[in-house]
């Protein structure tokens, strides 16, 4: 799977933030290595953040950003940007595709995204051609595009570590353990 960095647009702190903060924990539990947050919410990045201190691995989150910035500065490296959208081409059609990228920017939405980003985009992805929702557009290119199984990723320095079990939970607090 290429790096992968979710950049969100659109975010309104007074409606979005229970949605943002899902879009940010689903892309970090499925493999990507950070959100770009182009709206200044604090609490966005402080949640996802706090989250990923205690559950482990190295995701951030980077508040206020510019969008056009970000793209441009990322394409200058050589990242490949793909825009989340149900009006693109179907993701299974764009999958083998953006598999053999070594960069990419997701970008979904929240309301109507700027119409500039279709064409700074290189692929336009739906994932199916319905409306529903940025939270699992994300989680299923993500998953389409892994290599390996996503779902079975470890988090390296966790404080907690959940061990799978039929029924009953059991979580491991890594820190009583030192
Ligand atoms: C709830 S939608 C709002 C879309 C907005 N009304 C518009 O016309 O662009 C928010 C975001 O979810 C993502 N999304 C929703 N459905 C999608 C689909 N079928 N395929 C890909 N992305 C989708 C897109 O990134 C979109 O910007």
């Amino acid at each position: 799977m290429p790096r992968v960095v979710i950049l969100r647009l659109g975010h309104r702190p007074e409606r979005d933030k229970r949605i943002t903060t899902h879009v940010g924990l689903t892309a970090r539990a499925l493999g990507a290595e950070g959100m770009l947050l182009a709206s200044n919410d604090k609490g966005i990045k402080n949640a996802i953040e706090d989250v990923a201190e205690r559950w482990g691995g190295k995701f951030y989150v980077e508040n206020d950003v510019s969008w056009k910035g970000e793209i441009k500065k990322w394409k200058e490296q050589g990242g490949k940007v793909c825009h989340l959208s149900m009006y693109g081409i179907n993701l299974p059609d764009a999958t083998e595709e953006i598999k053999g990228c070594e960069k990419l920017m997701i970008v979904v939405g929240a309301e109507k995204v700027p119409s500039e980003i279709y064409d700074l985009a290189d692929w336009n992805v739906a994932v199916g051609n319905q409306p529903h929702s940025e939270v699992a557009a994300v989680a299923l290119t993500m998953d389409r595009i892994a290599q390996e199984e996503p779902l079975k990723k470890e988090f390296g320095d966790a404080e907690l570590t959940i061990v799978p079990m039929e029924c009953g939970k059991r979580v491991i607090d890594n820190k009583k353990r030192e």
